[in-house]
């Protein structure tokens, strides 16, 4: 034996969105179930058969998914919800109304919820469990596609989110019983996984994966028995186990994984190359093999080969060859499909990547070269490899010195307004004059299938500058003129110009590149294009200011600026590998402060500042949580605080799960902030009450995650809940998120309720 390869999971978009292009034309009654298969089949096919002609040992099944792998679990684990059970449609259409809702005759059902996956912009489904879930083996998807591979020519290592994963990232459904925990279905949930193994055994399958990535979590760590119980039935059940955590580092988890009866145990060290010694100290007097995580699954830098092959000769010198498999550090489902896509990159840019198909052959490089089996082409690979990150490491040298001393010359009073918030609100009160219980939106209204193809064509060069412009304006106009008949207060200029919120700002920003196929999975099937930071970010010129002045005068009605916020914009791009996200947010953070300040002098009240991403950017262990916090913070100050009392700040979240890091949310000091909150129940508006915040608040009343329009009443009923924790002078009125996804029909009759919710408002209260 020798050491192996492996990757542990692949992206399953398809190279050119294959799996977007087929499920929505299903959902649009432009297709059928059978070209949906098709498609899946397709994807499935080539990725196996590329992986294995590049020579990686262990190639995933399993993986792929149609809208989210979770939500595959959730179906062959038997544990689909009855409220989408009893309706008898087709697997495939069960799978589909869990992930997305269905409002199809007689049905209406709302999508289940959706949560953020680890530390990354990837949504899961959230599984819904309670003492009535009876799992089963309902669905044979894992062992088809084990065998569907196989009569592809290719032998496949299964993979399974592992059942305490599944547990624990699960939530409690509406008929649990109080203090109900997921986590106590166990005994029930894994008899189904142990049917599953002996079905792959049965198959012919040798190994198979089990991913367990709560392992990297705190919570994980009062979890020992339940593991040490789980895997001494699944260890033995079938093929030999690889259990495997990443996205981090197990810490004193480990204690309790070393003794687990697997074959195999995978540890992230792209992320946390420290925990190599502790793990090899661990299996040392056993015979665990380890995976080595050492091609990332979270950015698009080349591996530096010659770095990756010191950790594998280590643990090779002390657990043997044997004994070593070397690995992507995650599923690469977080990267692009193919760097080849890319015919826009400068060369000398595209030299410094990697995406998904490019890090297969690196890690069957890796291998070969562990093995001493290197072709003469492999070690011209390998000599290119070095030679091209040496030519990445010359460039990290040179820095943008101006924003290096900006950066370092950061002043206390740069992170402050020039007065606290009951001073600036009545300064505000005087400039922007709002009604009580303001109504606005979030900022993006419909991109509408003209906006994308007037986008396409001019990217394609079959308009121009002034016609597409000319396009832009037009669609502003309009989106003005609706807001101002519907009734809404203050007003947004709707976003048409935007492909993406982030990626907008990544093209438009110094320092970072960006792609026009390097398509992720964000989630279903919607995809984002993360920018790239490559060095120091500046902004050359304005980014928003024309188009948002151009809005304002169209109305006579006050206008809201619109940015993506410094922490956002770095969340959801690849950060540079060189320097620390506290620089390159900081550097982000100076060149939207700019920006600000330019609205203002272009008479803009008001500016929104997005930072969605606040929350999911938190590190994954508590402990790491305060410096990430104290630059998260000081970052948005930095970028907002530049303005005059009279201007209003504006923030947004989505994702409103900071019930623990409520100080920080408080600590932004944004003079109104908007926040997701139709879903979740009001515990989280009691911690606005119990933390005295004193700002503007505008927790969503609708929820713009389906096409459902809510009545009035419900409407009204939000507000009179809100009302009892959040003073009448203090709310606003606004939807939960972007309306970008939307289309114009429920948004239009949705917003006329809202409207005329706020209206009942002001006469009751
Ligand atoms: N980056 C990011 N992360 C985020 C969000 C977000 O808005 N941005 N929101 C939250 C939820 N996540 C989301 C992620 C993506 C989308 C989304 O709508 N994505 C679009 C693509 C957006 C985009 O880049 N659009 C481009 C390209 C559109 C396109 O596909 N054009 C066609 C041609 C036109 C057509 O036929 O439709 C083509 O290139 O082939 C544009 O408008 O220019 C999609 O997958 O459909 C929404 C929410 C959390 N994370
Ligand atoms: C994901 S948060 C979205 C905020 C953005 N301004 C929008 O309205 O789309
Ligand atoms: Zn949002």
């Amino acid at each position: 034996m020798s050491v192996q390869s492996s990757v542990l999971g692949f992206p399953r978009i398809g190279a050119n969105r294959e799996i977007k292009k087929a499920v929505e034309a299903y959902w649009g009654g432009n297709s059928d179930a059978e070209a949906v298969l098709k498609a899946g089949k397709d994807v499935r096919v080539k990725n196996w058969q590329y992986m294995n002609k590049a020579g990686i040992n262990h190639v995933p099944s399993g993986d792929f998914t149609f809208y989210d792998h979770v939500l595959d679990h959730i179906q062959f684990l038997g544990a689909t919800p009855e409220r989408y059970a009893r309706h008898n449609l087709s697997d495939l259409d069960t799978f589909f109304a869990m992930g997305r809702g269905r409002q199809v005759g007689a049905v209406d059902e709302a999508a289940m919820e959706m949560k953020k996956w680890f530390d990354s912009n990837y949504h899961y489904i959230v599984p819904e469990l309670s003492e009535n879930t009876k799992f089963q083996y309902r669905t044979k998807k894992i062992v088809n596609e084990y065998k569907e591979a196989k009569e592809a020519g290719v032998e496949t290592r299964p993979v399974l989110l592992g059942p305490i994963s599944f547990l624990v990232l699960g939530k409690a459904a509406r008929d649990a019983s109080a203090g109900f925990e997921p986590i106590s279905l166990l005994d029930k949930l894994v008899p189904v996984y142990e049917e599953i193994l002996k079905d792959l055994k049965a198959a012919g399958a040798q190994s198979v994966q089990i991913d367990e990535p709560i392992l990297v979590l705190d919570k994980a760590a009062p979890l020992g028995e339940q593991f040490k119980s789980t895997y001494a039935k699944l260890g033995p059940a079938g093929p030999a186990v690889t259990i495997a955590s990443y996205y981090g580092r197990l810490d004193a988890n480990l204690e309790y994984v070393k003794e687990l009866p697997v074959a195999a145990i995978h540890v992230d060290l792209d992320r946390e190359p420290s925990q190599l010694d502790a793990l090899i100290a661990a299996v040392k007097d056993k015979k665990t093999a380890v995976s080595l995580g050492v091609v990332s699954g979270r950015n698009i830098w080349k591996t530096d080969l010659a770095a990756a092959q010191v950790f594998v000769k280590k643990a090779v010198d002390a657990l043997g060859a044997d004994r070593v498999i070397v690995a992507s550090s995650s599923t690469l489902l977080h990267t692009p499909v193919d760097l080849n896509n890319e015919k826009k990159l400068k060369p000398e840019v595209k030299d410094w990547f990697s995406f998904a198909r490019q890090k297969v052959h690196e890690i069957a490089l890796l291998g070969r070269a562990s093995n001493a089996q290197v072709s003469s082409e492999d070690s011209q690979a390998l000599e290119e490899n070095k030679a091209s990150i040496k030519r990445r490491r010359d460039f990290e040298t040179q820095s943008n010195d101006a924003v290096r001393q900006r950066v370092a010359n950061i002043t206390p009073e740069m992170l402050k307004r020039k007065n606290p918030f009951p001073v600036r609100r009545e300064a505000q009160r005087v400039k922007i004059n709002l009604p009580k219980f303001p109504t606005t939106s979030i900022g993006s209204f419909p991109q509408t299938k003209e906006i994308r193809i007037a986008r396409q064509q001019f990217t394609k060069g079959d308009i121009n500058q002034q016609q597409y412009d000319d396009f832009i304006a037009k669609e502003i106009q309009e989106v003005v003129r609706i807001q101002e008949e519907i009734g809404l207060d203050l007003l947004v200029h709707g976003e048409p110009e935007r492909n993406d919120m982030v990626q907008y700002f990544g093209e438009q920003l110094e320092g970072v590149a960006f792609t026009s196929m390097g398509w992720v999975q964000s989630y279903g099937s919607r995809y984002v294009r993360p920018p790239i930071i490559v060095s120091d970010v500046s902004r050359p010129a304005p980014m928003t200011v024309r188009w948002s002045k151009y809005s304002q005068e169209v109305s006579s009605k006050p206008m809201k600026g619109m940015l993506t916020g410094p922490v956002t914009i770095l969340a959801w791009s690849f950060p540079r590998a060189d320097v620390s996200k506290e620089i390159q947010s900081k550097q982000i953070a100076l060149a939207l402060r700019d920006e600000v300040v330019d609205l203002e002098k272009a008479g803009i009240k008001a500016i929104q500042v997005d930072e969605p991403a606040i929350r999911e950017g938190m590190p994954l262990r508590q402990g790491d949580w305060a410096p990430y916090l104290q630059w998260a913070v000081d970052s948005f100050r930095l970028s907002t605080s530049g303005v005059e009392d009279g201007t209003q700040t504006h923030s947004h979240f989505c994702y409103s799960d900071f019930n623990d890091i409520f100080s920080s949310i408080k600590a932004l000091d944004a003079d109104v902030i908007s926040i997701e909150a139709s879903k979740s129940d009001m515990k989280l508006l009691k911690a606005f009450q119990d933390n005295d915040y004193s700002n503007e608040i505008g927790p969503g009343v609708w929820d713009i995650h389906s096409p459902r329009v809510p009545p009035l009443e419900e409407m009204k009923q939000r507000i009179t809940d809100m009302l009892k924790l959040i003073p009448a002078d203090k709310l606003i009125i606004n939807p939960d998120c972007g309306l970008k996804t939307r289309h114009w029909e429920e948004t239009k009759a949705s917003l006329l309720n809202l409207v005329a919710a706020a209206k009942w408002a002001r006469e009751n209260y």
